[in-house]
């Protein structure tokens, strides 16, 4: 039986056009004091420049609830020389999940993520993120993943994480 296999979006999710419906955060307390659009905001992976930055394309099953991302971090990701930043895996282990969780469940904003980083990725080098949705608890969506080498040899990263499904009746971000 063939499974559906949707292409999200090639090379990251969102056009890289800067968004238009930020808010700017000021002062001390860093409380939104004035709603006005930041014309430079756009999607944080979306940020750097082609080739330099996250290079990754996504797909979601929807029978199976699960989201591939294939990623190539770039050089200007670099954490310890020649491999990638942890805060650049978390950010693409983050869209990941997130997309997961978006795609079954709408509007969430991630609650908690708990990464396990078992061996470090090679800056430029080729990675596997698949995640699941293990469970739904009311609002509360479970979404577990691994990082892997192409061939699968290599347990780079595992993670799970907690997305809640935003309340209506609550302040939206
Ligand atoms: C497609 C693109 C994908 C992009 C993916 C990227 C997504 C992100 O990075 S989002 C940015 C990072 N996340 C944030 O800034 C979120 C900040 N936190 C918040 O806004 C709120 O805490 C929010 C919305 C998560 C939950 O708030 P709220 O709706 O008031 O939920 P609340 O009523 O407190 O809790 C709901 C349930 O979740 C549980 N819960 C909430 N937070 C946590 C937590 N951190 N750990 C464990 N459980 C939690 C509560 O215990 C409660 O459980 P139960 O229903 O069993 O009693």
């Amino acid at each position: 039986m063939s499974i559906p296999i949707n292409l999200v979006r090639g090379r990251g999710v969102g056009s890289g056009r800067p968004r238009q419906d930020s808010l700017c955060l000021r002062g001390a307390d860093s409380k939104p004091v004035k709603e006005e659009p930041l014309s430079q905001a756009r999607l944080f992976p979306r940020s750097l420049e082609e080739g330099l930055g996250f290079e990754y394309a996504m797909f979601h099953n929807q029978v199976e609830n699960r989201t591939v991302c294939i990623l190539q971090g770039g050089p200007y990701l670099q954490g310890i020389p020649g491999f990638l930043h942890g805060g650049a895996i978390a950010t693409m282990i983050d869209s990941t999940v997130g997309m997961c969780a978006v795609l079954t469940g709408g509007a969430v904003m991630t609650a908690n993520l708990n990464i396990n980083f078992r061996r470090p990725i090679p800056l430029c080098s080729v990675v596997v993120i698949n995640s699941q949705l293990d469970k739904i608890e009311g609002r509360k969506l479970f979404v577990s993943c691994n990082v892997q080498s192409l061939d699968e040899k290599t347990l780079y990263s595992e993670a799970t994480s907690l997305f809640v499904k935003l309340d209506p009746k609550k302040t939206s971000p």
